[in-house]
């Protein structure tokens, strides 16, 4: 074993989903606890998640990224919030003598939830298990020409996939997971690195497949307690929106997710594709990079660069969360 930079394994590091119905509640206890998610939310979430047979696509979609890689050193995958949990993971390579790893992240911006907490559940999966190899968390990739490449060609497919007629006119719509407002404002090295680097890669993508067409950012997956304030406009009002203003065509480009899992499914391809119909609206969707050649092979250049400075310790802080109320 061995590589440059001394790593003697890859770790992917994903956020986890149900494979049967009995694991999606376990599952999304593990997501919320302790931050404050409405009960109503969750069972709301839930029912998305039976409505595809209690099947999160994420776990598949990371195999599937793990059966393309072509690295030089053993991967390994482990997760946040669901099996295989990154502390047996961890025990693993531990046991196989993994010393050095280097951790690639299925999320490629930052903020709390996008880096520092997959940081702090590495630390404390490590902390669980004496002996655990030291992790190296790769670079943020979101401007990386392996994954703006990709999500250009996905970008053009979808538009190719509109009527003719509409093509010429119709509106780039990028997507990200909306994040609390706060936690935006704390995110990177000085604040608001999640949106900034959002549109960075949007105006990439943007200049790739077409470069002077309209296009915005907007957000989806809107989740926490209704008081707090979270960045909009949603999607679908956003679809509303436009076509108030007399857009009749759109490509929604979800630039914020690495692969098709349950937001993209489910937020996309069923909420937002209904409220297109319901408007007449002409309506794709880009796949996300997923397992796209040229985000597989970014992959490999990313070990192959020289080891990353990691994050400061005052970057993307935890949020601060509302007192526990006892009684709820
Ligand atoms: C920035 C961001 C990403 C992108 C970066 C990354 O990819 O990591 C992301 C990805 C994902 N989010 C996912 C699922 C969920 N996220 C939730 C809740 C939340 N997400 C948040 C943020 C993000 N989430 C936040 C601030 C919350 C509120 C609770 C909290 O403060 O932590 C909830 C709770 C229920 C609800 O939606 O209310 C669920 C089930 C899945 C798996 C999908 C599948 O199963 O296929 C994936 C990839
Ligand atoms: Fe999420």
């Amino acid at each position: 074993m061995g590589s440059t930079n001394g790593y003697d394994a890859l770790l992917v590091v994903s956020f986890g989903g149900p494979e049967k119905p009995e694991d999606v509640m376990p599952f999304l206890e593990n997501v919320v606890r302790g931050r404050g998610v409405p009960r109503e939310r969750l069972l709301e979430v839930e029912a998305h998640y039976q409505g595809f047979g209690g099947v999160s696509p994420i776990n598949q979609q990371c195999r599937d990224l793990i059966a393309a890689l072509d690295v030089d050193l053993p991967v390994y995958w482990g997760n946040r919030n669901w099996h295989p949990f990154l502390q047996d993971t961890l025990q693993r390579m531990k046991d196989d003598g993994v010393r050095k790893a280097a951790a690639f992240v299925t999320a490629a911006y930052s903020s709390y939830s996008s880096c520092r907490q997959y940081l702090d559940d590495i630390a404390q999966a490590r902390a669980a298990v004496p002996g655990a190899p030291e992790i190296v968390k790769l670079r943020h990739y979101y401007d990386h020409p392996g994954f703006i490449a990709a999500m250009a060609d996905h970008t053009r497919e979808a538009l190719d996939r509109l009527p003719a007629d509409v093509r010429e006119q119709a509106r780039l719509v990028f997507t990200a997971h909306s994040i609390p407002v706060s936690m935006n404002r704390t995110a990177g090295p000085a604040g608001g690195a999640y949106e900034a680097q959002l549109r960075r890669a949007a105006e990439l993508v943007t200049t790739q497949v077409d470069e002077g067409r309209a296009w915005d950012l907007v957000w989806q997956s809107r989740s926490g307690p209704p008081q707090v304030p979270w960045l909009e406009p949603d999607v679908c009002d956003h679809l509303e929106a436009l076509h108030a203003e007399g857009v009749r065509s759109a490509v929604l480009v979800p630039i914020g997710f690495v692969s098709d899992h349950m937001e993209v499914a489910y937020d996309l391809d069923v909420e937002a594709a209904a409220t297109a119909e319901k408007l007449g609206m002409a309506l794709t969707r880009a796949s996300t990079a997923g397992t796209h050649p040229r985000f597989v092979s970014m992959v490999a250049e990313l070990l192959a660069e020289p080891e990353p400075v990691p994050c400061a310790a005052t970057c993307c802080p935890a949020p601060v969360r509302p007192a526990h109320r006892p009684g709820r």
